[in-house]
């Protein structure tokens, strides 16, 4: 489990800052989403923590130590994709091995790891298959499993459902939220659908053109929308929120 603090961070990527001034504390356990739309910076902020990207300025800190400096691998978090990127030539089981096979950990305790983890998704029955032979859903299932065995710090989920179709995506929502009050874990969900970032997080950062619009509760955002930016993209505008200021 992890604190995840960002100071001041900005990101430029050599045609102008894409994000600005990002100030935020994301505590221990909570689930918090990087919402807004298309553009906005939220993908680029997640693989600032995750170490993918450098950040042009502030300093980037888990659990207290600075990180900026510090390869992906050293960060000990967890990546989820929407593209699952597993593996097509290895089973289930050797996909969910994988990350502790590079570990060098005994294969008994690689196959306990993989056992309860497949147990935890529902995918104990289909560790033999290759990933060709799983549905969308159990696709994603096993990318999480890869994610979970080897007991992240935080996971950072990058629009992890967005090749889904509705009726599994909402399916999937319930699971990754039982999944992260199971485990207690941080995790930062990254999404521009509102629905989603309302009904999974204990927290939403607002992001619009690089800069962080609203933070706080789904309720808070939802009843307090700090700008009329926020209130469109929930959806929730009402004429008496923001009365237009006579000329
Ligand atoms: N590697 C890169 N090099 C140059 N510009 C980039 C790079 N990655 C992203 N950008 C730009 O940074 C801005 C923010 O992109 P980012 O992917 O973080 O947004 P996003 O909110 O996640 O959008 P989407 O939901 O479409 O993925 C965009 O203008 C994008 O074109």
């Amino acid at each position: 489990m992890a604190t995840i603090t960002l100071s001041n961070v900005g990101k430029d990527y050599g045609s102008g800052p894409v994000l600005r001034g990002i100030n935020l504390e994301i505590r221990d356990g909570e689930f918090v989403a990087l919402m807004g739309p298309s553009g906005c910076g939220k993908s680029t902020l997640l693989r600032l923590i995750a170490g993918l990207e450098e950040a042009t300025e502030g300093e980037i800190r888990i659990d207290g130590r600075l990180v900026n400096d510090l390869a992906p691998k050293d960060r000990d978090l967890a990546m989820v994709f929407q593209s699952y990127a597993l593996y097509p030539h290895m089973t289930v089981r050797e996909n969910m091995s994988f990350p502790l096979k590079q570990r060098r950990l005994p294969a008994a305790e690689i196959k306990a790891a993989v056992d309860a983890a497949a147990a935890k998704l529902g995918l104990t029955t289909l560790l033999d298959r290759r990933p060709k032979a799983l549905s969308g859903g159990q696709r994603q299932r096993v990318a999480m499993g890869r994610a979970i065995v080897r007991a992240p710090k935080a996971f950072l989920f990058d629009e992890p459902l967005s090749n889904l179709d509705a009726r599994l995506r909402e399916q999937m929502r319930v699971e990754i939220r039982t999944l992260h009050q199971d485990l207690g874990a941080t995790s930062v969900y990254v999404t521009h659908d509102q629905v989603e970032a309302m009904t999974m997080a204990d927290r939403i950062v607002a992001l619009n053109d690089g800069i962080i619009q609203q933070v706080g509760t789904p309720q808070d955002l939802r009843e307090r929308p700090a700008n009329p930016f926020v209130a469109d993209f929930l959806g929730c505008r009402s004429s008496e929120s923001f009365e237009k200021t006579p000329n």
